[in-house]
This record gives structure tokens, C-alpha cells and sequence, in this order.
């Protein structure tokens, strides 16, 4: 199909009928096949005759018209819908005839000779078939009235019409057994009631008689014959006999307040419907016309009555031509409504599928014939949604050929809009081709999707911008498509249109609008996060960004303590722990604890001493468990947590950063870096050496910290080359050398809404300078491009 994409509509329209070419020359093939397979089935019939015959020696070389009244053939002709047929079977009481219209359950077909057509037929059918009911000279049940009737093996009776043996040319035999005919009886069974049949017409006039049936059972080809003879019918029939025929048509097309004899005498009609009324297979196949039959022909001209007597005479309702429409499809592209109603009420199937996967709807729906499609939702609302080869639905080609009224009564009828066709199109696609913003507005009500993008990634509003649609163009905007949006090939609508065109200042001036508001939303600061720690801190950490799209980061696990991964042996032995005797709160200098590290450092705010050293920052050990002080001395702050109140924030330049959201004075305790303990080892197998803070502590083995898929808020200070923060040693629960804490102090006062940061050390530079420089911005940066 159209890609609805490239070049002007005319363009789309040649790539559509292109690809319906292809899917022609597919289908006719199959067609073919189907043919071939049906003619299959009937040399194989032909072998098993042979087969029966052959076992009675007495009958070889004969000919005998033996019956096939219990071999059953597959039903070429049926397609999904196939499972709706009708019963074809006629029954035939001493020369009145019913038509049976009970569901056939079974589609496999069945007749009682070769000489007649192949029948679908109801369960009550089949077993009168296989039960030898049906004359094999004329395909009739005879199940009341008189017949004759042979039974050569005392039990099961076959049953034929004494004429019809006479027409298979073998009256001496029973043509379903091939017996000595002189056995056989004349027999009159009553009419039992109710009849098993459903009468097709009403009591008053004649039904069909068995003398005025076609009586030859096939009919080689439609013979051709010169515009006079369509006057006086092929073998000479008189228009007499037409009209006996005619006179047993019942009342229903009079319902319709037509003088059925009258009408088919006034209107032309083709050679071959004459010459099926006169004695001619009424499902003959006509070569030269797609393989049509009469009844395609008399639906597709809309008589009604012909179509009528055909099926009276035998006609099958949904033969399939050669591009497997039926009669009824016929009858719909054409618009006539009454044979529509006719056939359908006849039982002709309504979801049968051509080639192209078309059913009656499609067509109807692509015509624009409001009142066919009307009547074919009443009779199968079921089949709206169904989809063509191509993937469309009936109100696709509506939308398509922008049949308005007839995509409101689809709507109304329940078509669903967001259907995906073969291409991903929905229905708003197809009327933005269309340039029909009448049926947009009425698909946009029906919700059918506006930012649907088919397999080329083109919105509707990419199709109307191409097509210069100016009206789609200017709705889908009011409601709210996006003109930024990029299809597969990297193109927004304004890209796909004729620059300078009225739909191009549209969309120009609607981007423009669209580029303000964007810039405008995205200086306003979106909070993406309450907080991040999960309610794991004692202050909430919130997550904002003002700069662009980016969520909050979700790619690591918050925790608020370190943890290990691998077996590390940290010694966490109580009785390891340096321990004081304090009963004060620990603030003289006889706390064990402030002696290990030369001092207590902290003073009666928890804060570092302006004095101390930040060129190499002592390791501060904390009190502890083992201690006799009480948790609430002086000498523990960072394992105290975080009390400062911070915020994760979007950066222009280095990308996620953290900023303190109050006055922070000199020296104190900001926040941990919190990560995975790992050793160095296993710090060099990492891939992401971004969050890496190494432990080079002197003592034993280099251990490392590791925030990139474990951390804290920590993770995510920045490297300031005027930094605010100090990363000092520090132990609290355990004094294992190897693994001490990293707290960050303030190493000056920090403002409010100031970012926090650190120096990540001149190794660090050495190594990352290759991939990119420092974004702090400080002009005392030393490791920016223009430092270098
Ligand atoms: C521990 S993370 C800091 C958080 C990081 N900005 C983020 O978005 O997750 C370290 C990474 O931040 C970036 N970064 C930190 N400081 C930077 C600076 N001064 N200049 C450029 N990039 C920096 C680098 O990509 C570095 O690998």
C-alpha cells in the first residue's frame, strides 16, 4: 500500500494499485489452484466409481450410471463466511418442489450422480443422501409422493425418478446400484407433516415442476449467439415456457410491489440468463467472464426475479468467480439494494472474501452505498471490523474516498478507529490523506489515536503536511499534535511540506509557539523527587531539575550506610574497640576516644575547629558501643547522619550535582560517601570507574568505595576546584584501619543554594583529562580546556 509518506497523493494512488496488481496476480493463482483442486476431486469420484464397479465383474465395461450418493466433496467455494450456507437440497413431491433452507452444519458437498451439481446440505439431507433418497438423474429428493424405488438387498431402498433413468440412458438398471431395474417398484409415500423442508414459496401458484427443471445435467459452454436469438431463447424455447416459470416464482419480490414477469420482460438481460431459464445448469461457469454464472450476471444487473428463479432452479448462492466475489458482491458494487436484500434473505453468505480479502461491506463501504451498507450491518454487524488484505477495514475506504455520511453511520455502528493496518495506519492516517477534515473531526471524537505513528514513524499530521491538507493540518494542531514530533527519517511535519505553502506558516508559526512554551517549562524547576533516600535519612533529599528532560535518576539503589558485596572480614570485634571511661560527655581531653585522634575535634556544636588541618585532615574516631559514655556525647557527629539539608539538582555542564539548601558554616559535617566496599582488585574489573572513592589509608590493603550502583546522596558531588567540602577518615562502630568512613565537612561557609563539591585530586585529572575537562567553572578552575 501507499506509504502515505513520499510524493504527492496521484504518486500514493499508483503505489496502492501497484501493490493491488501484485496481490491480483497472487490470488488469481490460488484461484487457479482451486480450480485445479476441485477438478482433483472430481477424477478422483470418477476413480472410485471405477473402484466399485470393478468389484462386480458381471458390471464391467458397462458404464453403469452407478450413484456417489455417499462420497462427499470438499467445498472449494468456501470461504470464512461459508460456514452461514443454507441447505441446498430440493425436495421433490410427485413434481412439486421445496427448497430446504436449514443450516448446513457440514461444508463438505455431496451428490447422487456426476450428472447433477454438487449440493451443501443440512444434516437431515445428508443422511436421506447417504440413505439413497436423492434422484442421481436429477438431484431431487423424493421422500413423499411417487417414485420409483429398488431394493436390491432387501433393506435400504434407492429411490429415483422413473424418467431420470430413462435420461441416464441405462432405464433397465437403478442408477444408484446398477441392479435389473424390472425388481424395482413404483412406490407412493404420503406427504407426512409438517414437511421436513422449509417451502421456499407460498402455497397459491405452481411451484417449479419436475418437467420444466433443466433436466441436461451440464452445460458445456454458453453458446454464442447473434442479438436476434436473444428474443427467442437458445434451444428454441418460447417465451411461454419463460413465463410458466416465472408465474412459479413466489410472492416475495411482489412484496416489493413488482410485477415480476412484467419487469423481466421490460429489462434487458444477457443471452446466458435466457439460456439458463431454458433448460441450461444454472451454475455454469461462463469462461470468458471471469468465470462468473448467471446469477452474478442477474444480481449485478439487479433482477431480482431472475436471481430468484435461478436459485429456484438450483443455483448455487455463493459460487465464487474468478476473483471469488459471489452474486452477492456483484449485487452490492452495483448499489442494487433490493437483490442485495433478495440474496441475502435467500442465504447468501455476507462475509464471504474475494481475492484482495474484500468482503460485500468493503465494497459497499469503498462505493459510498449508503443503504447496501445499511442493510448489510442489519444482517451482519458482526463483519465492520473485518480487514482486507491490505489491512482495512469498510470504513478505511470510506474515510478514503471521503463517503461522509457513510463513515458516521460506520462509527455509529461500532467500526473501530484504531485498527492497525498492514502499514500500522489507523483511521486517521487515511483521513489525512483523504484531506477530508470533516471525517478527522468525527474519527477524533470516535478517540481514534492523534499521535498514532505508522511504520514509517509519520503521525496523521505528518500525512496532512505532505498532502498540503491545510484544513487536517490546522485540526490536528487545535488538537494538540505535536510539530516537533520526527518520523523514521528524522523529518517533523514541517519538514515533509512545500515550504512557503499556507500549511507551512501553520506549522511554522505553531513550533515557534511550541519552542517558547518548551523554553518557558523548562525554567521552571520540576521537582521529580521528595526524596530520594526513601525516607531512609533524617532530612529528606529532594530531586529537581530545571534544565532539561532528564528523570530522576533511578539507576543505583539509595542507602544510607555502607555495605559490602564480597566477604571483607571487617573487624568489628567489640573487644578490638578503643574505648572511653567518660562519665562526662566526652568534651576533656582524658576521652580515650579524642585522644585517638590527638583531640576531640568537635566542638560543642559537632563542628571541626577553624584551626583544623584541611592540607592533611587527621582520622577522627568517634565514641563508640564499647564506650562508657552516653550516646549523646560530643564526640559523635558522623555517625549521627545527615542533618544538613540537601538537594539533588540538575546541572548545566556536569550533569547531576548536589547544592545545600541552608547557611552552612565552616568545619561542619555535610554527608557521607556512601557506596559498596570493594577491594582495589575488583575496583580495577569495574567498568564504570565514575563513582570509585578510593581508601588509600597506608594500612594493609587498598580498599575502595564503590557508589555507582549502591551509594548516597554522596554519589553525586561534583569535583569544585574551589571546593567547599573536606573529605576527612573517620571510625565509629569499628577501628578496622582498612575501611574508614568518608565524611565530608564544610572547609568553608557554604551559602545557601550553593553546589557542594570536592577536589577529586590531580591523579584523578591526570587520568580523565583524555575524555573530558572540568566543568566547574571557577576561574581559578585548573583543569578546564583553557587551563591545560
Ligand atoms: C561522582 S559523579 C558526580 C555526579 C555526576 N555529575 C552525575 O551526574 O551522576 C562523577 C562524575 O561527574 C562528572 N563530573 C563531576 N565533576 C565534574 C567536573 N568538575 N567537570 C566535569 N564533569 C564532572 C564526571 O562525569 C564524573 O565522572
Amino acid at each position: 500500500m501507499d506509504r502515505m509518506r513520499h510524493g504527492r497523493s496521484d504518486s500514493s494512488r499508483i503505489a496502492k494499485f501497484q501493490n493491488t496488481v501484485h496481490i491480483d496476480m497472487k490470488k488469481s493463482d490460488m484461484a487457479k489452484e482451486k480450480c485445479k483442486h476441485s477438478l482433483n476431486v472430481l477424477s478422483s469420484s470418477d476413480t472410485l466409481k471405477e473402484l466399485y464397479t470393478s468389484r462386480q465383474p458381471h458390471r464391467f465395461g458397462l458404464e453403469l450410471p452407478l450413484c456417489c450418493c455417499r462420497m462427499e466433496t470438499p467445498n472449494s467455494s468456501v470461504g470464512t463466511s461459508g460456514r452461514d450456507q443454507s441447505c441446498m437440497a430440493t425436495e421433490s413431491t410427485d413434481g412439486v418442489l421445496s427448497r430446504c433452507q436449514r443450516r448446513a452444519m457440514k461444508q463438505e458437498m455431496m451428490r447422487p450422480s456426476n450428472a447433477v451439481q454438487l449440493l451443501v446440505l443440512c444434516e437431515e439431507h445428508r443422511a436421506g443422501m447417504v440413505k439413497h433418497q436423492c434422484c442421481p438423474g436429477c438431484g431431487l429428493f423424493l421422500r413423499t409422493g411417487t417414485f420409483m424405488e429398488c431394493q436390491p438387498y432387501g433393506s435400504i431402498s434407492h429411490r429415483f425418478h422413473r424418467d431420470c433413468a430413462s435420461v441416464l440412458k441405462e432405464r433397465r438398471f437403478c442408477p444408484h446400484c446398477g441392479e435389473d431395474a424390472s425388481g424395482a417398484k413404483e412406490v407412493t409415500l404420503p406427504k407426512t407433516d409438517p414437511s421436513p423442508s422449509v417451502p421456499r414459496s407460498n402455497p397459491g401458484p405452481p411451484l417449479l415442476t419436475v418437467a420444466t427443471l433443466p433436466s441436461v445435467p451440464t452445460m458445456p459452454a454458453v453458446p454464442q449467439v447473434s442479438k436476434e436469438d436473444e428474443v427467442q431463447t437458445a434451444d428454441g424455447q418460447s417465451k411461454e415456457s419463460l413465463e410458466n416459470i416465472l408465474l412459479a416464482l413466489d410472492d416475495q419480490t411482489h412484496q416489493d410491489g413488482q410485477n415480476s414477469t412484467e419487469s423481466f420482460y421490460n429489462s434487458p438481460k444477457p443471452l446466458f440468463i435466457t439460456s439458463t431459464v431454458d433448460g441450461k445448469d444454472p451454475n455454469c461457469l461462463m469462461e470468458g467472464q471471469n468465470r462468473r454464472t448467471a446469477l452474478h450476471a442477474a444480481a449485478a444487473e439487479g433482477h431480482s426475479e431472475i436471481c430468484h428463479m435461478l436459485v429456484q432452479a438450483g443455483a448455487n448462492l455463493d459460487t465464487p468467480d474468478d476473483e471469488q466475489r459471489t452474486p452477492l458482491m456483484a449485487a452490492c458494487e452495483k448499489n442494487h439494494l433490493d437483490t442485495v436484500k433478495y440474496l441475502i434473505r435467500a442465504g447468501a453468505a455476507v462475509g464471504h472474501k474475494d481475492i484482495m480479502g474484500f468482503t460485500a461491506l468493503h465494497l459497499s463501504a469503498k462505493l459510498g452505498h449508503y443503504d447496501v451498507v445499511h442493510h448489510l450491518l442489519s444482517k451482519a454487524s458482526k463483519d465492520i471490523n473485518l480487514q482486507d488484505d491490505g489491512g482495512w477495514t469498510p470504513i478505511t475506504w470510506a474515510i478514503e474516498y471521503k463517503h461522509k455520511e457513510l463513515v458516521q453511520l460506520l462509527l455509529a455502528k461500532g467500526a473501530d478507529v484504531n485498527i492497525r493496518d498492514k502499514e500500522e495506519n489507523v483511521s486517521l492516517h487515511w483521513a489525512a490523506l483523504s484531506g477530508c477534515d470533516d471525517i478527522a473531526q468525527a474519527l477524533l471524537d470516535a478517540r481514534c489515536d492523534l499521535n498514532a505513528v505508522n511504520v514509517h514513524g509519520d503521525t496523521p499530521l505528518h500525512v496532512a503536511a505532505r498532502e498540503n491538507h491545510l484544513e487536517c493540518v490546522m485540526l490536528f494542531l487545535s488538537r494538540g499534535s505535536d510539530v516537533l514530533q520526527r518520523n523514521r527519517d528524522g523529518d517533523t511535519p514541517l519538514d515533509c511540506c512545500v515550504c512557503g505553502s499556507k500549511v507551512w506558516t501553520a506549522l511554522n508559526i505553531n513550533k515557534k509557539l511550541t519552542d517558547a512554551r518548551r523554553g518557558r517549562d523548562l525554567h521552571v524547576e520540576k521537582m521529580l523527587s521528595r526524596d530520594i533516600s526513601r525516607g531512609y535519612e533524617a532530612v529528606p533529599i529532594a530531586c529537581v531539575n530545571s534544565v532539561d528532560a532528564e528523570p530522576c535518576p533511578d539507576n543505583f539503589k539509595y542507602i544510607p550506610d555502607s555495605c559490602v558485596t564480597s566477604l571483607l572480614n571487617i573487624d568489628k570485634d567489640i573487644t578490638h574497640l578503643q574505648h572511653c571511661s567518660c562519665t562526662d560527655e566526652c568534651s576533656s581531653s582524658t576521652c580515650v576516644c579524642g585522644q585517638l585522634s590527638l583531640r576531640c575535634w568537635y566542638d560543642s556544636d559537632g563542628r571541626l575547629p577553624l584551626d583544623f588541618s584541611q592540607r592533611e585532615p587527621p582520622v577522627l574516631f568517634e565514641c563508640n558501643h564499647a564506650c562508657s559514655c552516653w550516646r549523646t556525647c560530643r564526640n559523635r557527629v558522623v555517625q549521627n547522619g545527615l542533618r544538613i539539608r540537601l538537594q539533588l539538582f540538575r546541572t548545566h555542564t556536569m550533569g547531576w550535582g548536589v547544592k545545600t539548601m541552608q547557611d552552612i558554616p565552616q568545619g561542619t559535617f555535610v554527608c557521607e560517601y556512601v557506596g559498596e566496599i570493594i577491594s582495589d582488585a575488583a575496583a580495577d574489573k569495574r567498568e564504570n570507574d565514575s563513582f570509585l572513592f578510593t581508601l588509600d589509608n597506608k594500612v594493609g590493603d587498598v580498599h575502595c568505595i564503590d557508589a555507582r550502583l549502591y551509594g548516597n546522596i554522596g554519589r553525586f558531588i561534583n569535583h569544585l576546584c574551589e571546593p567547599n567540602l573536606l573529605a576527612v577518615r573517620v571510625f565509629t562502630m569499628h577501628q578496622d584501619l582498612r575501611f574508614p568512613r568518608i565524611a565530608f565537612f564544610s572547609s568553608r561557609a557554604i551559602r545557601a543554594g550553593e553546589q557542594i563539591g570536592f577536589d577529586y585530586g590531580d591523579h584523578y585529572w591526570r587520568v580523565k583529562r583524555k575524555y573530558f575537562s572540568c566543568q566547574c567553572g571557577s576561574l581559578k578552575c585548573r583543569h578546564s580546556d583553557s587551563s591545560r
